[in-house]
């Protein structure tokens, strides 16, 4: 099996383990977080995303990369959880990547002043 696919294979357990899928909080950590509900898992996410900062600043400081490598990982499961309970798939994160492909964030940001000057009138 490929790691290129995991995104999607995950999605598929996470797809699984919703409540109305049969998934049993007892026997899985996705279970028990989808039967929590949002408060849950967007807590999960915020606490992930706050780890990744700390471990990226020790990294700067000398320390393990490996530990930014597992953040991400916690952050980018808890996130697909959240996807998965809005009714999104890792395909539209993907997607919307593909889509900026190639269009400058600084030119972006300088494309959405201008419209929004446009819609105030000015
Ligand atoms: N990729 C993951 C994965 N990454 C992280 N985790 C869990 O996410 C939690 C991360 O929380 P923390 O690091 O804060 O550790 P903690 O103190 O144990 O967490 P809390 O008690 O605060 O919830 C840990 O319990 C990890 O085991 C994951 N749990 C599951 N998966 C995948 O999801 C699949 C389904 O899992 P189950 O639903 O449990 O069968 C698994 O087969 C894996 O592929």
């Amino acid at each position: 099996m490929s790691n290129q696919d995991i995104l999607d294979r995950l999605a598929a357990v996470v797809e699984s383990r919703k409540p109305a899928n049969g998934g049993d909080p007892e026997k899985s950590y996705v279970a028990r977080l989808l039967h929590k509900g949002p408060d849950a898992f967007l807590k999960k996410i915020g606490e992930e995303a706050t780890e990744t900062v700390m471990a990226a600043k020790d990294v700067d400081h000398g320390g393990d990369k490996t530990k930014l490598v597992y953040e991400v990982a916690d952050l980018w499961f808890h996130s697909m959880i959240a996807l998965a309970h809005y009714g999104l798939t890792p395909a539209d994160v993907v997607n919307e990547l593909a889509r900026r492909e190639g269009l400058s964030g600084l030119e972006e940001k300088a494309l959405r002043k201008v419209q929004e000057r446009e819609r105030l009138g000015e």
